[in-house]
């Protein structure tokens, strides 16, 4: 038995980061029944260990709540989780597209933040109703009315009838589940006796069943034993199961127009299902497939490399199971004369970076040394054709480039006052410009374009440490422009360090060049030798440090005499070996790629 249309509510929760939307979700889902209160763990919906532990949502989830509401009705609301952070605004857009209204939760003592706007503007964009939840009102510095105001002023919404709760006490939350019945609207269209067309939301993999779709049903039924088609790839599955989340995976015999639920088939490869592709009945098919998705692409691209080549396959058998479960993560293999055999990867963006390479090393136990992140350049060279490019290793000789373009963004920082001065010279020496500056309250919001290259390394942490914490950031790609950029290798013992060469603009160069040459004298130990550090452009040197000779016999404070401490001593020097890399002659440490691809300002 399907849901009449009517009586379905499909919405997503859009917030900033840490303004509650998990904890509401996890009360929506109590209050609902969905859970027995002894199953209920801590935010169910962030399932991997690292979301929780980083307190991040990363993969798009959905529940069903069963829910009877104060008129006597019953009602199906399905809850479409999108994830708050920026490199993850692809997940966030196609989940919104799958339903028609959202709550916006803002928190009542902070207010409106950068991706608070970010995120609301995008359901604006999906036609969705909007009703506004001020959560937080238990905390003293809570100011509910104010914000209130803020919200219509800033963002233009009519917040009349803004619901305001503690999702931590549950104060206020059975308003929100009347107000999603009353305020939000049902889906706008669905034929139950029409050909089946579904919009692929979200796939990943499981262990037992294999891949998992979620999907949104507009017209038809999807039900076991159909044959569907998906109109993109035009590839064939036999529907296997289908069923819902609540949040416990339940089967159901069927779901009809408006409904929100998964189906498992053959599909081996979550690369195989295209999020945003029509899935259709394939002995009846609907006429007109969906406007399609753009697949997500990646951003910013770094090497992966094992720190003990030996453990090569280990890191091949670890990405290839990691693609599974996110097709927008990309690898190929790379080999670096320096760090051997790895993969380049591509990322949406750094956080998504951060969390691969934290997965690899947690989950499948890999030592890991990253390069440089770089984003995707674009060459155009002398014979009149364009390459792009993602590792600055492969940059053609500079007299066939005619000329070299670079990512740009648009940035939305939202700042208190104090902090503006700090925060407008950090975007100034990142070769930003300034495109606006307006007050939403008492703080600053700050519109700026900045080169995409300029930010991966390290603008936001500098923005939250500059800001205390208190500037929130929010970007998106804008465009590609011309930019005066120069490869810069770093030699080490006159031999170049490949994994260390990166792109900078010209102006900037021989400002990071020096502090990279710095940093590696730090962090080379001493050698028998003198060893020359230099950054170069091309052939011309723009910064040298040399690193003393020593002579150091580590054994000769033993006295000779007492063999086991030699031998002791001797062991830790080689377990310190093994996390150093050999180029010619001269060891680095691993630490000191970390450390010098960190570099602050
Ligand atoms: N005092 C108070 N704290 C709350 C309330 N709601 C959430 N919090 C706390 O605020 C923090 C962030 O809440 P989350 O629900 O994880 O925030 P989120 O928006 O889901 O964050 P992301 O998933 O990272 O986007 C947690 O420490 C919660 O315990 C509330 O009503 N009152």
């Amino acid at each position: 038995m399907t849901t009449p249309l009517d009586h379905i509510r499909n919405f997503s929760i859009v917030a900033h980061i840490d303004h509650g939307k998990s904890t509401l979700a996890d009360r929506l889902i109590q209050l609902t029944g969905a859970l027995e209160e002894r199953d209920m763990k801590e935010q169910v919906l962030d399932s991997m260990d690292i979301e929780r532990e980083r307190g991040i949502t990363i993969k798009a989830q959905t529940v069903r709540l069963n829910y009877r509401a104060k008129n006597g009705e019953d009602y199906v609301l399905n809850l479409i989780d999108t994830p708050g952070h920026v490199d993850f605004a692809y997940e966030v857009s196609r989940s919104l597209a799958a339903c028609e209204g959202s709550l916006l939760v803002v928190d009542a003592s902070q207010g409106v933040e950068a991706q608070t706007l970010a995120n609301v503007y995008q359901a604006i964009d999906n036609n969705h109703e909007i009703v506004v939840v001020l959560n937080k009102v238990d905390l003293p510095a809570a100011e509910p009315e104010r914000i209130r105001e803020q919200v219509e002023e800033v963002i233009g919404l009519d917040a009349s009838n803004a619901v305001m709760i503690s999702a931590k006490t549950g104060l206020g939350v059975p308003d929100v589940l009347e107000a999603i019945v009353h305020q939000l609207p049902p889906p706008r269209e669905g034929d139950i006796a029409a050909p089946l067309k579904a919009m692929l939301v979200d796939s990943w993999y499981d262990a037992y069943l294999g891949v998992i779709v979620l999907v949104r049903i507009i017209d038809g039924v999807l039900k076991k034993g159909q044959t569907i088609r998906m109109m993109g790839t035009g590839a064939k599955y036999l529907v296997e199961r289908t069923g819902v989340f609540k949040p416990a995976r339940v089967n159901v015999d069927e779901l009809g127009p408006g409904e929100f639920g998964f189906f498992t088939g053959s599909i081996k490869e979550v690369a195989d299902t295209r999020v945003g592709d029509t899935i259709t009945e394939d002995r009846r098919q609907t006429a007109k497939a969906l406007p399609g998705f753009k697949p997500a692409q990646p951003v910013v691209f770094c090497g992966l490399f094992p720190v003990d080549a030996a453990d090569f396959e280990d890191l091949r058998a670890a990405v290839g199971k990691l693609r599974l479960n996110d097709a927008s993560f990309s690898y190929e293999m790379e080999t670096s004369a320096a760090l051997g055999f790895g993969y380049r990867c591509g990322f949406l963006g750094l956080l998504h970076l951060e969390i691969i390479q934290e997965r690899l090393e947690r989950e499948f136990n890999l030592d890991l040394i990253a390069t440089a992140p770089s984003v995707v350049y674009r060459l155009n060279l002398n014979d009149g054709s364009v390459k792009e490019l993602h590792n600055p290793a492969d940059m053609p000789d500079v007299v066939k480039i005619a000329s070299i373009e670079e990512p740009w963004i648009r940035a939305t920082i939202l700042t208190p006052d104090d902090y503006l001065g700090g925060i407008l010279k950090l975007c100034q020496d990142r070769r930003g410009i300034q495109a606006d500056l307006s007050y939403v309250g008492k703080r600053a919001m700050l519109t700026y374009d900045l080169p995409l290259n300029e930010v991966v390394f390290d603008f936001y942490d500098r923005l939250k440490s500059i800001s205390k914490g208190y500037a929130s950031f929010d970007y998106h790609l804008t465009d590609y422009r011309e930019g005066d950029l120069v490869k810069m290798s770093i030699l080490v013992n006159e031999e170049p360090v490949d994994a260390l060469s990166m792109l900078v603009h010209r102006t900037a160069a021989e400002k990071r060049g020096r502090a990279m040459c710095e940093k590696l004298k730090e962090l080379i130990p001493h050698h028998l030798f003198k060893i020359p550090i230099q950054a170069a452009i091309g052939g011309k040197v723009i910064a040298r440090e040399t690193i003393s000779a020593l002579r150091k016999d580590v054994t000769a404070k033993c006295y000779g005499g007492d063999v086991t401490r030699k031998r002791k001593l001797l062991d830790k020097q080689k377990e310190g070996k093994k996390r150093m890399r050999q180029f010619g002659k001269v060891d680095i440490p691993q630490e000191a790629f970390i450390q010098a691809l960190k570099m602050g300002d």
